[in-house]
């Protein structure tokens, strides 16, 4: 058996479009929303809270059923209505290059979603290959106690600072020892990481 190829996709002004307005819509279209992507939902019903995103902007919604021009310009297809028929049909409609996905056919799908801990630029994606989603929804709940929000903070200390370090520190040995010790519990913990790091820099130089 092959095993899946796990990628972090850039959707930020792409076209993705999303048939179907129920529950399960709803969370797909949630988790694209903070990417950035264009949403549009085409479904006849939308739930309440689909209704209020296309209200306010943050997505289109189109009141229609799915007809075969819908996915014309789509970068990616969330083929994601309760008729397993239709679902098909939508996916035999897309062309080679669009990523599409069935939400009741795994197998017949370009890709999944995992389930997500998001701390900013910290992505923790969990997978089961479609073997158990409520699996990944614990693991990913576990997982939330263990990287918890202090990690948001963190990382973009640790964005900020390592740019600065390529861009600053020219000595190679320097380079690593900064990049690694920036790493740490100690770094992680500290109620005041910039000082913390001036102190750790002037005794590495010296
Ligand atoms: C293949 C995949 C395709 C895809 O949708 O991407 C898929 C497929 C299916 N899911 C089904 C059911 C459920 N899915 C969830 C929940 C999630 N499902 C997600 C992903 C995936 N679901 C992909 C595989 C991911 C993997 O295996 O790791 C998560 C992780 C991400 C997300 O949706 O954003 C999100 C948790 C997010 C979170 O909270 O962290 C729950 C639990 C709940 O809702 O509380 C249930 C009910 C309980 C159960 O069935 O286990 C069914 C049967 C439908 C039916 O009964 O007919 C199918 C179709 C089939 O299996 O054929
Ligand atoms: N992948 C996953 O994570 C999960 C997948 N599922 C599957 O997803 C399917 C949908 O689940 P829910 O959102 O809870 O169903 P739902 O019944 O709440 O919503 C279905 C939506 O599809 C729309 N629809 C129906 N025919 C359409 C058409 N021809 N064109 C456009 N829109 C159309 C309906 O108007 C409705 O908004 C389920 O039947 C199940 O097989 C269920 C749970 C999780």
């Amino acid at each position: 058996m092959s095993s899946n190829y796990p990628i972090m996709l850039r959707l930020e002004g792409k076209k993705v479009v999303v048939i179907g307005g129920g529950k399960v819509a709803e969370r797909k279209v949630s988790g694209l929303l903070v990417s950035g992507a264009k949403v549009v939902v085409i479904s006849p019903e939308a739930t309440e809270e689909l209704q209020r995103l296309s209200k306010s902007g943050k997505m289109e919604w189109m009141q229609q059923s799915f007809c075969v021009d819908d996915l014309k310009g789509a970068f990616m297809v969330f083929a994601a209505t309760n008729d397993k028929t239709v679902n098909q049909l939508i996916k035999d409609s897309t062309e080679p290059h669009q990523l599409v996905m069935m939400v009741d056919d795994p197998d017949g799908s370009d890709f999944h979603l995992p389930s997500v801990v998001q701390r900013g630029h910290l992505s923790i994606a969990v997978s089961t290959g479609g073997a158990s989603p409520t699996l990944a929804k614990k693991i990913r709940a576990q997982l939330e106690l263990g990287f918890d929000e202090k990690y948001e903070d963190y990382l973009e200390f640790l964005f900020e600072k390592r740019k600065w370090i390529i861009s600053e520190v020219a000595d190679p040995a320097l380079k690593r020892k900064l990049l690694t010790a920036i790493v740490s519990d100690e770094f992680l913990h500290s109620h005041d990481r910039e000082r913390d790091f001036q102190l750790l820099y002037k005794e590495l130089i010296f």
